[in-house]
């Protein structure tokens, strides 16, 4: 008989430029997580602070060395789980050079060690007239690589950010280097999100036919932001199998890699593939 099914957990926050409420709301939501039994609790993007303006982001930004993820550490040792933290502003290596931070995906283990660093490869510039204005890259150094999938209790790891949710290719390589689960912690705007974010979230999990769990900022962040919210895992069927609305909180969803071989197995995709035919897929348009 099969034992019991790892559990996880999104946390959903509304993240401030505030950083000690923002530790104290986050850290209350990854212990009642762990008292509920989760294994791996994933917090949003910005997860730390959302800040006002590129000047106070970059103020606030530490290392991952800093005192905040040391925090953090204590927290994955003290409750016993597996923290993604999504969207960590990181002072880098070359911070003293480039004066840019990272938008830096970090998965600590129980012990508190970093299990990987991802650094966000696709960064956020976009203006929609009127309505959205953001740019990433002002304050922002792009990664410049794909993590490969962590093992976990839940299952194999792929690591993502927000923006990346555009892009099926990281998905599909994150897949082929052998994850399971897709993670795209987010503060996505209310403008796109509302109508972007789950048919995006859907996709990626039909296609890669992994689980997809997606932690989001919700509600005003400050005067001048507000994030869509509705956390969300979907199973490698596409099945909403957890889901928050707007307002922070908890959601909640059982982890069966049984089924998702068996959707593997059955929609044979990755096998059907033709990259005999995609080779230029990702590249720009030929004039
Ligand atoms: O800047 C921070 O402090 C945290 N980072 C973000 O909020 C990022 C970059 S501005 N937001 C997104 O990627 C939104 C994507 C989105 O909304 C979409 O793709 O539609």
């Amino acid at each position: 008989m099969a034992g019991p099914k790892p559990l996880v957990a999104v946390g959903q926050v509304t993240s401030t430029p505030d950083k000690e409420p923002n530790f104290a709301a986050c850290s209350a939501l990854v212990r009642e997580a762990a008292r509920r039994g989760a294994c791996l609790v994933f917090l949003p993007e910005g997860f730390d602070y959302i800040g006002r303006d590129p000047a106070q982001t970059l103020s606030l930004a530490e290392g991952l060395d800093g005192d905040l993820m040391g925090r953090y550490a204590q927290l994955a040792r003290d409750c016993g789980v597996w923290l993604s933290l999504g969207g960590f502003h990181e002072r880098g290596q070359d911070w003293a050079a480039t004066q840019r931070i990272y938008n830096c995906h970090v998965l600590l283990d129980p012990a508190g060690r970093v299990a990987a660093a991802y650094r966000k490869t696709h960064l956020c510039d976009v203006e929609l007239e009127g309505r959205v204005s953001m740019k990433e890259s002002g304050f922002t150094n792009r990664g410049t690589e794909i993590v490969p999938p962590v093992s976990t209790p839940a299952g194999k790891l792929g690591l993502s950010i927000c923006y990346d949710l555009r892009f099926p290719e990281i998905s599909l390589a994150l897949r082929r280097a052998g994850a399971e689960i897709l993670t795209y912690p987010s503060a996505f705007t209310v403008t796109t999100g509302s109508a972007h974010w789950e048919v995006l979230l859907r996709a990626r999990a039909i296609e890669s036919q992994c689980y997809v769990v997606a932690a989001a900022q919700t509600g005003r962040n400050h005067e001048g932001r507000a994030s869509y919210g509705h956390s969300l895992v979907v199973d490698p069927w596409g099945t909403v199998v957890a889901q928050r609305g707007e307002g922070p909180g908890l959601c909640y969803a059982e982890i069966d890699l049984e089924f998702l071989q068996r959707v593997r197995r059955e929609i044979p995709v990755q096998e059907h593939r033709r990259p005999d035919l995609y080779g230029t897929v990702g590249l720009p348009a030929a004039p």
